[in-house]
């Protein structure tokens, strides 16, 4: 296998936002959680996607799994790598986009990493260096109010200069706009006054598309799905990849049965709850309670396993703003997240063991401790569910097959749960 692009997710949402993205652009693509085992059976591909639980840990711990898949995918003939992060540039003043983009930028040899959050598809954009989500800045956004890094800057070249350590430029919309040249041009004069990144605008996917064109001359971006998209048809427009190589995964049906887990807090994974409401049964679970021990797990799978027969359910941990920062002002804020984080992973392992076989789960984190839980090796994508979630189907794992949906907190519409299940037959 030789890849004609590396990327590196630091979440597993974020990677199957990025797999779904690179695949319906054109190429092969597989999300593999972490650097895959030798003897793990992965198709031809023209991309990996290899998920990493990184975004919320030791700056340090970061930079050496993402340093570690790096040097996987070199081994494995990718020119480039993109290191995959949150649309929403999820991150505290301690890391790890900083740290991680220093470390690969050394080790890669570039001068200067191009570095955007922008995700038109899904609202994310970047004007002067400042990221809005939808009309708003991001410091108005829910992201405010993020349980674990929430965000309070919106100029991105502010936010990145704290956590790196070289010097952050801009290269804004209207270099953007006079095309790829003059954008290299710009980069070259800001890569001799010293500066080793810079936030590059974009709003419109053609931005995307005129970003990824000299990203691609580069050896190492960072960026959300839409620097992935740019990338993707820079390679297909360049003839490395061929046009339409992506084929989806077949929509053989899995059935068995289904259930969906909800640990995201975020405003759009609220509402989608609450719709949920309205189809099938949902199970709210204590958050203080699920701190307090196993006694919560067991009464919630009791619950579903009553239910499974009939259809669909929903358990979910999610609460408000206020609440959650009660709960972890009562417990410690990464203490709480661990703790509710794994009592998600349990319910998961229950729920396979009760018969499921199609699982939905919004949330980063919470998708990243299901999926470790469940030892699922890596997926291949299929139809899209809403812009940035796609079906998985579980490749490499044990007996019974499996789909997913992987949902990022803040992504899919108000009707997203039915949305998933209607498409995971
Ligand atoms: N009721 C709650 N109170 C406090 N923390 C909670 C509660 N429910 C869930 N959490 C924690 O909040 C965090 C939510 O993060 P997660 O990444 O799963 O969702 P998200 O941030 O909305 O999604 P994404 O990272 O995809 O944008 C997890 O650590 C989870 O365990
Ligand atoms: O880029 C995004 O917003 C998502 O793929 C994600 O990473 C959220 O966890």
């Amino acid at each position: 296998m030789t890849l004609a692009l590396g990327c590196i997710a630091d979440d597993y949402t974020g990677a199957s936002d990025l797999a779904n993205t690179l695949t319906r652009c054109g190429l092969r693509t597989v999300q593999t959680i972490g650097i895959p085992a030798d003897d793990l059976q992965l198709p031809e591909v023209d991309a990996v996607v290899v998920s990493l639980k990184s975004r919320s840990i030791a700056a340090s711990k970061a930079v050496e799994k993402s340093r570690a898949a790096e040097k996987w995918m070199r081994s494995r003939g990718a020119d480039h790598v993109l290191f995959k992060i949150c649309s929403t540039f999820d991150s505290t003043d301690a890391g790890n986009i900083g740290p991680v983009m220093d470390a690969l930028r050394i080790d890669s040899g570039d001068s200067i990493v191009l570095v955007t959050p922008a995700f038109p598809e899904t609202g994310r954009t970047v004007y002067q260096g400042n990221l809005f989500v939808g009309a708003v800045p991001l410091n108005e956004s829910p992201l405010k109010d993020h349980p674990l890094n929430p965000m309070h800057d919106s100029n991105l070249v502010r936010v990145l200069a704290r956590q790196s350590v070289t010097n952050i430029g801009l290269v804004d919309l209207g270099v953007v706009a006079c095309g790829a040249d003059v954008v290299r041009t710009h980069l070259d004069g800001l890569s001799e006054n010293g500066f080793g990144a810079a936030i590059i605008d974009a709003v419109f996917a053609s931005d995307l598309e005129t970003i990824g064109a000299v990203a691609l001359g580069h050896r190492v971006s960072v960026g959300a799905s839409g620097m992935g998209l740019g990338l993707a048809r820079a390679l297909v427009a360049s003839g490395r990849v061929k046009a339409n190589a992506a084929t989806s995964i077949k929509d053989t049906p899995v059935g068995g049965a289904a259930a969906c887990l909800a640990g995201s807090c975020s405003q759009a994974t609220l509402q989608q709850i609450a719709r949920a409401e309205q189809v099938m049964p949902v199970l709210h679970l204590d958050p203080e309670q699920v701190i307090a021990g196993g006694a919560e797990v067991q009464r919630a799978l009791g619950w579903a396993k009553e239910r499974l027969g009939k259809g669909p359910v929903l358990i979910a941990s999610s609460s408000t703003p206020d609440q959650v920062t009660a709960l972890q002002k009562r417990h410690g804020r990464d203490a709480a997240g661990h703790a509710i984080e794994q009592a998600m992973a349990d319910l998961a392992e229950g729920l396979v063991r009760a018969g499921v076989q199609r699982l939905v789960v919004a949330g980063g984190e919470t998708s990243g401790a299901v999926v470790d839980r469940l030892g699922i090796p890596g997926f291949l994508v299929g139809a899209e569910i809403a812009a940035g979630v796609p079906v998985l189907r579980a490749v490499g794992a044990a007996e019974r097959q499996m789909l997913l949906a992987l949902k990022s907190g803040n992504f899919g519409g108000p009707a997203f749960f039915e949305d998933a299940l209607g498409l995971m037959t």
